[in-house]
């Protein structure tokens, strides 16, 4: 069924309160369900996200010949690491470049020619990341211009093993080339610039892969056996710590707020928003940390702080890459200035994440500035004006950020289009209406 844009408005009032079940972390579902197809036997995930974008890798696993069954748990029944089926269509992965990325690693490794594209934003995201290695392993590409969807990849059981550096600090394209490494005979081994997520190691280790991961000069390095065969494990996926950053940064932001979130993921990889806010001055207490099936998970507590602006350095761009534009709402109310500096890779999102940003926080009475790869936002020192429509450009990420910001607004926001929320918490104005806060469509 085709839409309309759906503009949805936030308007200020009284503190957000209470305990909030965020939803299950997307990066690992995306994973789970992979791993799920390339392995034998029953795959049992429990807390996989149901969004648009975890829908699109199901989707492409069923069409790969993998049985996907829901239920209270999801259930997928695998083929095996090169026992994927030729797919009858173009797979279409959506607004999702973790599932399109990844499955092009998948793909790699499998015997056939596969057809995929996306949403109008995929189809403008760079491929050549992952297609420049996984050539290199062996895999064959035809693409559009630059490297974009639709393409075509022709993959085959018997790739060369990759040895060698990533061409970018990124964990989908470290995933990508671990994923295809599983068919490639020998030791494929690479080197991240920085460390980065490290999930689709956690769970190929869980499923019985032979990886080993150390600190070396070069950088992070890992390495993985090839010819893998890979045992069915049950996951469980933990709440999604870069969907909690939103109720979270409300709640700081809100004055007299305080709000639980319980069971959030802490992988190391994905913290650097706590620690920038902590940073900022923000009270958020952190509590019953411990492990789930292989992840760390904790239960956070928030409650409305003063913030100051900081400088968030460049390292830790990889472990917060998603939080930058919550972090630009929060620094927008923050005392100060607030310069985020190594972030050039917000361009190539969903959107380009520090065009939109400059755009709305502009419209909405914050001054900023931005560079190629840095932005400065400078703090209101409380409530920002507001009382503007903001343009979300088919990016969750923006739509839900505009959102709190028009909670800690003079005026309210608006935004022009919420579909894309969907693509990763579908359920985002109901749980803040739980915690009262005042989102609601309209018009
Ligand atoms: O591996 C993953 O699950 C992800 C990695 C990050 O992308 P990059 O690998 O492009 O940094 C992140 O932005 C994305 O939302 C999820
Ligand atoms: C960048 C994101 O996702 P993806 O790259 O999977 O589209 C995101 O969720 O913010």
């Amino acid at each position: 069924m085709v839409t309309g844009p759906r503009a949805m408005a936030a308007r200020p009032g009284g503190p957000l309160t209470g305990t909030l079940s965020v939803p299950g972390d997307k990066s690992i579902s995306h994973r789970a369900l992979m791993l799920g197809a390339l392995s034998v036997g029953e795959t049992a995930i429990t807390g996989l996200l149901d969004a648009e974008d975890v829908q699109a890798t199901a989707a492409a696993v069923e069409a790969l010949g993998a049985t996907v069954e829901r239920g209270d748990s999801t259930r997928v029944w695998g083929r095996g690491v090169s026992g994927l089926a030729e797919p009858a269509d173009v797979l279409d992965m959506g607004n999702a470049g973790t599932a399109a990325r990844l499955m092009l690693g998948v793909l790699a490794g499998q015997p056939f020619t596969a057809f995929m594209t996306g949403d109008a934003s995929l189809r403008r995201r760079p491929m050549n990341r992952v297609i420049e290695p996984l050539s290199r392993m062996g895999a064959q590409f035809l693409a559009r211009s630059g490297g974009r969807l639709p393409l075509a990849i022709t993959g085959r059981p018997d790739l060369l093993p990759y040895d060698g550096a990533l061409p970018v600090a990124s964990a989908q394209v470290k995933s990508a080339i671990l994923l295809a490494g599983l068919a490639a005979p020998g030791e494929t081994r690479v080197v991240e610039p920085a460390p980065t997520r490290d999930h689709t190691e956690r769970m190929l280790r869980a499923f019985g892969a032979d990886l080993s991961v150390q600190d070396t000069d070069a950088g992070r390095e890992i390495r993985l056996t090839g010819e893998a065969e890979l045992d069915a494990r049950p996951v469980q996926v933990p709440a999604d710590p870069s969907s909690a950053a939103f109720p979270l940064v409300a709640a700081l932001l809100v004055p007299g707020s305080e709000v639980h979130l319980p069971a959030i993921g802490m992988n190391p990889h994905r913290t650097g928003l706590f620690t920038t806010l902590r940073e900022m001055g923000a009270a958020i207490e952190v509590a019953n940390e411990r492990e789930q099936a292989g992840e760390a998970i904790a239960d956070i507590t928030a409650r409305t702080s003063r913030l100051r602006g900081v400088a968030v350095p460049a390292e830790r761009a990889p472990s917060m890459i998603d939080e930058y534009p919550i972090l630009a709402v929060a620094a927008a109310c923050a005392d100060g200035p607030t310069t985020m500096h190594g972030v050039g890779e917000l361009r190539v999102k969903e959107s380009d994440r520090l065009a939109a940003l400059a755009e709305g926080l502009t419209a909405c009475g914050v001054p900023v500035e931005a560079g190629d790869d840095w932005l400065t936002v400078h703090g209101c020192g409380g409530p920002v004006p507001g009382g503007e429509t903001v343009a979300t450009h088919m990016d969750h990420r923006i739509a839900m950020s505009f959102l709190v910001l028009g909670l800690a607004s003079r005026h309210g926001t608006a935004i022009d289009d919420a579909g894309a929320i969907a693509t990763s918490f579908p359920g985002f104005a109901e749980l803040m209406q739980r915690a009262r806060a005042g989102i609601a469509a309209a018009g």
